[in-house]
């Protein structure tokens, strides 16, 4: 087999209310497993995915698990830096989460943009799909709205617990910040490497809708 010649490393953000499934939704997309045990996040975790994306490009993402308790929050922002996109997660059985994302959202926004200004690609994932729809989510006219309006890439219903749709909120995200990538890497001079970039460590573009 053809050894892959492109390799990404993205730095991606799960953020969202306290007790959300921010956890839950890591380790059903790392490590394959799930626990109905709750234990509340310290600060911020980390996970790796290896993404074989197609037979040339390798994709890494190290996965950021900021704690949703309000008592860390100002502490947790410093590790939004140098991230390439996000997922805002909130809980389809309590509202009250959902309520929270637009603040999510912007707080992002104010604190983190591409190199060439632009906001990062953040995906919306309305998870504990498999409890019920309390939310207003079984109206997919008025998420896809609020997506569009608040500056979402997209949005997914999610389970952790029966693993659902997170492979393909995981794809819908990565696919636009290669795209992102793309336009960075043209607006960028051949010979100036800018500061942001190494953490994304372009070895080429790949995966470019425009391609
Ligand atoms: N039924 C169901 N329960 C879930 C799902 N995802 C998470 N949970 C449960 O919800 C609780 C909280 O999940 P966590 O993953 O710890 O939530 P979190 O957002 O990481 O919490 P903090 O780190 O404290 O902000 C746990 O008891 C999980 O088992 C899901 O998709 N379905």
């Amino acid at each position: 087999m053809q050894a892959p010649h492109k390799e990404h490393l993205y730095k991606l953000l799960v953020i969202g209310d306290l007790g959300v499934g921010k956890t839950s939704i890591i380790k059903r997309y790392v490590h394959q497993n799930f626990s109905s045990h709750y234990r509340a996040t310290i600060g911020v975790d980390f996970a790796l995915k290896v993404l074989h994306w197609d037979p040339e490009t390798v994709v890494r993402l190290q996965l950021w698990d900021i704690a949703g308790q309000e008592r860390f929050g100002n502490m947790t922002r410093v590790y939004y830096r140098e991230a390439m996109g996000a997922f805002i997660v909130f809980d389809v059985t309590r509202p009250a989460t959902f309520e929270a994302v637009a603040k999510w959202k912007s707080d992002l926004d104010s604190k983190l943009s591409l190199p060439n200004g632009k906001p990062v690609s953040v995906v919306l994932l309305a998870n504990k799909c498999d409890q019920g729809k309390d939310v207003l989510i079984n109206n997919g006219l008025k998420m896809d709205q609020f997506c569009k309006e608040h500056g979402f890439v997209g949005w997914f219903e999610t389970s952790a617990k029966e693993n659902i749709n997170i492979d393909e909120a995981s794809r819908c995200l990565v696919k636009h910040i290669l795209a992102n990538e793309c336009d960075l890497m043209e607006s960028i001079e051949p010979d100036v490497v800018k500061p942001h970039l190494t953490s994304s460590k372009v070895v080429s573009c790949s995966g470019c809708a425009k391609s």
